[in-house]
């Protein structure tokens, strides 16, 4: 599965508890982020993760740019509730193409919990479907 990750400032902590208390479940997987979050994500694991720009940059597009062409399969977001961001427009436009698209996409620790379990279980094989019967390939 494509799973990425991104975190805002104030949840970058959170978010590398998170992916060392799963890394087991992460491995195997193919890892994408954006540019700071994967940094700090890398620096406290041995996970090896493709990293876009920084959010602020364009690492949110990004990655938007995947969901568009419906590549990502999961992506864990926690973002910020509390502090505006210069670039959430772009952030806005990430979660509607998930929207579009149908991705399960967390915006929070709880619900990255649960899909995270989820992705465990295998409850995410059908996104394999998705892969193998897109359209015109
Ligand atoms: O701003 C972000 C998401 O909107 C995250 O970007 P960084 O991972 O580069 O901090």
């Amino acid at each position: 599965m494509n799973i990425a990750f991104i975190a805002h400032d104030r949840k970058k902590e959170e978010m590398v508890n998170f992916v060392l208390a799963y890394e087991s479940v992460f491995h195997g997987h193919t890892l994408y982020s954006t540019g700071t979050t994967g940094t700090r994500i890398m620096e406290q694991t041995n996970l090896s993760i493709h990293r876009f720009m920084s959010g602020p940059l364009g690492g949110d597009q990004q990655i938007g740019a995947l969901v568009a062409e419906n590549e990502m399969d999961l992506i864990i977001f926690l973002r910020d509730p509390l502090m505006a961001q210069p670039h959430e427009p772009d952030i806005i436009a990430l979660l509607r193409l998930c929207d579009v698209q149908g991705i399960p996409v967390a915006t929070n620790i709880a619900t990255g919990e649960l899909l995270v379990k989820a992705l465990e279980r295998g409850d995410f094989a059908w996104r394999e479907l998705v892969h193998k019967y897109k359209p015109g390939e």
